[in-house]
């Protein structure tokens, strides 16, 4: 039995990569390790919460006693690690919180997997999931590759290109068999609404104002989580050690394009007149330092792994506001407590 020890599973991108990894390998001992901040969420997991090869461990990755407590009792042979502070408005005004979970948490795990697994790596795994802000911002044209040198402008993408250089720094050093991936924005079920898709959804749902930074005109390329989670068995199973898989959707949208396609898709589903939504647009301050431009190229994944997307972006996005309308539960549970100021905080700053 192969124990894989995934942290952050509680998360929106990890809750997707527990859920295949439970239902699709019975005969693994698969570990979630996450702290409960307020990103994660047991909700997320509750359809595979009674199966038997899943287990869960609420521990922070920045107590490193904690995380040996669990790398002991569990032995993981494989390590997802997906646990990460992840908005980047929140790395301007927090920075340190940042350095804590990204970098330091990052360390922390390399460092218990080392002491682990000692002499006898073969067979192991330490896989980093990661972003593609760390390559910085690109102009019209062009797209990142696994070669593009790093070149991180927020301190939530200089705390991942820290994380990922750590982990490059642990399989040179001491041999540890690691694997990075950077992978473009994701939406989908179970997405924080703090983030421009799910924040947006729920604002259109309560008739709130849609917070546009700066211009609107800054591109993101989209990918639908489950296909990331796709991507993450693939490249566990199947990627080479030492190396770096870009993962992206070639599916870039200019901000205020894909706000305007939210809102009328909102619409119709809302059985509101068509207009009402995008009356709701309010241009605000920009975010400081707001990268322009992510465009990734994920031509090496699928040459040399068979990975590419499976879902469009239009079927994609209508599943999710599906999915948050099914949903409304999750959604006023995880928009209530601090949820309200913060987002007040971050509006009236603007
Ligand atoms: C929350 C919010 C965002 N935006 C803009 C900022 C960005 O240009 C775009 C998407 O913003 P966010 O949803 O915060 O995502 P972004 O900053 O691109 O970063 C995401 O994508 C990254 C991958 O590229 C991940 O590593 C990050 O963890 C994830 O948060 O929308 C707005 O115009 N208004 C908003 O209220």
């Amino acid at each position: 039995m192969k124990s894989i020890l995934i942290t952050g599973g509680a998360g929106f991108i990890g809750s997707h990569v527990v859920r295949r990894f439970v239902k699709r390998y019975a005969d693994y001992h698969i570990v979630n390790l996450d702290a409960l901040t307020y990103a994660g969420n047991l909700e997320n997991l509750k359809d595979i919460e009674n199966r038997p090869n899943y287990h869960f461990e609420k521990a922070d990755i920045v107590d490193a006693a904690a995380v040996r407590k669990v790398f002991e009792k569990h032995r993981p042979d494989g390590i997802i690690h997906l646990a990460a502070e992840s908005h980047v408005d929140r790395s301007i005004t927090d920075p340190l919180a940042f350095v804590r979970t990204n970098v330091l948490g990052t360390v922390n795990l390399l460092d218990e997997a080392k002491a682990l697994w000692g002499d006898n790596m073969s067979e192991k795994r330490f896989y980093h999931i990661s972003t593609d802000e760390v390559y910085g911002s690109l102009g019209d044209t062009g797209l990142f590759t696994e070669t593009t040198a790093y070149d991180p402008n927020s301190p939530y993408s200089a705390s991942k290109a820290s994380s990922d250089h750590f982990v490059r720094a642990y399989g040179e050093t001491y041999e540890m068999p690691i694997v990075v991936t950077n992978c473009s924005n994701n939406y989908g079920p179970n997405h924080f609404p703090e983030k421009l898709i799910p924040l947006f959804i729920n604002n259109i749902v309560n008739m709130k104002p849609l917070p546009v930074y700066g211009d609107g005109n800054y591109t993101r390329d989209w990918l639908y989580v489950i296909d990331h989670a796709r991507a993450i068995d693939t490249v566990f199973h199947e990627g080479v050690i030492g190396e770096t898989y870009n993962i992206g959707g070639f599916n870039e949208w200019k901000n205020i394009d894909l706000v305007k396609l939210l809102c009328n898709l909102m619409d119709s589903k809302l059985g509101r007149p068509e207009g009402t939504s995008e009356g709701l647009i309010t241009y605000v301050k920009d975010r400081p330092g707001h990268d322009r431009r992510y465009a990734i190229d994920s031509t090496k994944i699928k040459n040399e792994l068979g990975w590419e997307p499976s879902v469009t972006f239009e079927q994609g996005l209508a599943e999710t506001i599906d999915w948050y309308m099914e949903n409304e539960d999750w959604l006023r549970n995880v928009t209530s407590g601090d949820y309200q100021s913060y987002y007040e905080e971050q509006y009236d700053k603007r």
